[in-house]
């Protein structure tokens, strides 16, 4: 494609070169430029992509869009200036890849818990409605049945958009994708033309990146505030920030809630660990899904599907077939009786709403033994309140290692067991080996007993000093029961 085609309504503060020659690829990493290549200078988080313009043109880079001009330009190179290079990245990459995010219905899911349930039910639900939809979430990317391995829960503007080129070559008329905070304010999402937004909730997560609790409100606004006119958006009434997420949007405005009027309304009247009888505005059916969270996820889900105009009756029969998302609340029953919970909870609302949903579950007579730790190179400050959630809420807490990166795991665990009360220090045992974590829980338990395994849902690596080691709860769990004949 030719340069001035790429740069179409990009705003440019000066052109210096030739700006009609062919451009192979647009990169933004100067290590996979090729030849003929556009390479965008943007400044990082760790480093500031100005520094590898030359390198990008060893590597073959023609042209370069960049926010401040080098002082000496190599010759016979493009150089663009603008004013922000990762938004003029986004539009670019919409102009490369032929604007695809108009030419299907894309609906984006933000929220702290809940984008991949919420997405991924989406897409099986439309898939139950007779479509062959895309999806773009924290555990794959989905084009119809084809499915490709994620990197990221909102990947790069070039990656999204090449996705969703793809999805519409294959036929595709409504994508579902993850809008995560670091995505937002990383203007990954930038010149998307969305159809729908819809919003879970917000707590406490990623503020190692956000740094206060009201910057990281502002960067999931800002993505209702960017909406245009003729899209919806849907907001959870119940949180406690729902309301004001909408605030500035020129979007339709429509809300779902559990707890008070709104234009979803839901009601759970059944519910136990093989599902629930939920009543959505009057109509009532049954889920194979489980826990409150989930109920605020399918009602998020059906209104999506009516907002985009289909009929209810037909909405809630593709939304009752739907089966559990992976490694979200996934149970799993041992010969001898002990009920396993395998579960992404890793933020302290996720812990506290899953051990609520299973409290409200069990009889009391049973155990709850749960089985966690808390990501090392991550927001550290949600540690201890998970350390403290945990114990509160469970009969016992075996604290354990869950990615530690490159942190110490015996102070990961160190800083979630400083959050735990006095009067709970009975109910804690610390393991940093999540393989004899789980192995103690599973020779703690009795029958009936239920083991929460959480944090890593349907992760399936453990990743220590930089190194993934294959990993994954619900393996470890089936493998063990084998061994230990439980
Ligand atoms: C902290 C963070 O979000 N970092 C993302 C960011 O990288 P960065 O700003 O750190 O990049 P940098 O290293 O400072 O480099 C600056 C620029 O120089 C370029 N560069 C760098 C080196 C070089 O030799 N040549 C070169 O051109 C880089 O490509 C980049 O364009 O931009 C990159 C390109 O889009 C992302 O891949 C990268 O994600 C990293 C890997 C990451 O771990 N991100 C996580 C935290 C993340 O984004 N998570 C969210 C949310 C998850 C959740 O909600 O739970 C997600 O959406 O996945
Ligand atoms: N609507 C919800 N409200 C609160 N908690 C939820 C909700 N949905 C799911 N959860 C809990 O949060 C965990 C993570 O859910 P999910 O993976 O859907 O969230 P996510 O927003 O995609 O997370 P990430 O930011 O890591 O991509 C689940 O395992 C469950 O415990
Ligand atoms: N997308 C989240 C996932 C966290 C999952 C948990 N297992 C951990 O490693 O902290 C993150 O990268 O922060
Ligand atoms: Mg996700």
């Amino acid at each position: 494609m030719k340069l001035s085609e790429i740069l179409n309504n990009v705003k440019t503060l000066g052109t210096f070169g030739d700006e009609s020659r062919e451009i192979s690829e647009i990169v933004f990493d100067s290590r996979q430029a090729a030849e003929g290549a556009l390479y965008v200078a943007m400044k990082g988080t760790v480093s500031d992509g100005h520094q590898f313009i030359n390198s990008a043109i060893e590597n073959g880079a023609k042209a370069v869009v960049c926010e401040d001009l080098p002082e000496e330009q190599a010759e016979g190179i493009t150089f663009i200036k603008v004013e922000n290079s990762a938004k003029a990245l986004a539009k670019m990459a919409a102009n490369f890849y032929g604007n695809p995010s108009e030419n299907l219905v894309l609906v984006g899911i933000t929220g702290t818990n809940g984008k991949t349930s919420t997405t991924t039910l989406l897409f099986e639900t439309f898939k139950n409605l007779g479509f062959k939809p895309a999806l773009i979430s924290t555990v794959e990317v989905r084009i119809g049945d084809e499915a490709f391995p994620s990197t990221h829960t909102t990947p790069d503007v070039l990656t999204l958009n090449q996705i969703l080129r793809k999805a519409v070559d294959a036929g595709c008329e409504y994508a579902f994708m993850e809008v995560s905070s670091h995505g937002i304010h990383q203007n990954r999402t930038d010149g998307l033309k969305f159809k729908v937004a819809g919003f879970t909730n917000i707590t406490h997560d990623h503020l190692d990146y956000h740094k206060t609790f009201d910057e990281y409100i502002k960067v999931k606004k800002r993505f209702f505030d960017e909406l245009p006119a003729d899209a919806v958006a849907i907001t959870n009434l119940d949180d406690r920030n729902g309301t004001v997420m909408l605030q500035n949007t020129r979007a339709k405005k429509s809300g779902y809630a559990l707890k008070t009027l709104a234009d979803y309304h839901g009601k759970i009247s059944e519910a136990d660990f093989n599902g629930m009888l939920l009543n959505f505005n009057g109509k009532e059916f049954w889920t194979a899904l489980t826990g409150k969270f989930n109920a605020y996820n399918l009602l998020l889900v059906y209104a999506v599907a009516c907002e985009l105009g289909f009929n209810a009756d037909e909405i809630l029969q593709a939304i009752s077939k739907l089966p559990r998302v992976k490694g979200r609340f996934e149970t799993l029953k041992s010969e001898s009786g002990i009920f396993f919970i395998v579960d992404y909870a890793h933020t302290p609302d996720a812990l506290e709403n899953i051990l609520d949903s299973i409290n409200q579950i069990r009889t009391n007579n049973e155990r709850l033994i749960t089985v966690f730790g808390c990501g090392g190179d991550r927001d550290s400050a949600k540690r201890p309140q998970m350390g403290k959630i945990a114990t509160r809420k469970s009969t016992l807490a075996i604290i354990t290692s869950d990615n530690p990166r490159k942190e110490d795991p015996k102070q990961i665990i160190e800083d979630i067991a400083a959050g735990i009360e006095p009067q709970h220090f009975a109910k804690f045992t610390v393991i940093p080996d999540r393989m004899e974590a789980i192995k103690a829980a599973i020779k703690f338990a009795e029958p009936k007993d239920i083991v929460l395994v959480a944090g890593k849902g349907h992760e399936n690596y453990q990743e220590i000093n930089g190194v993934k080691h294959h990993f994954d709860d619900k393996e470890v769990i089936e493998d063990l029961l084998k061994k230990m004949s439980k």
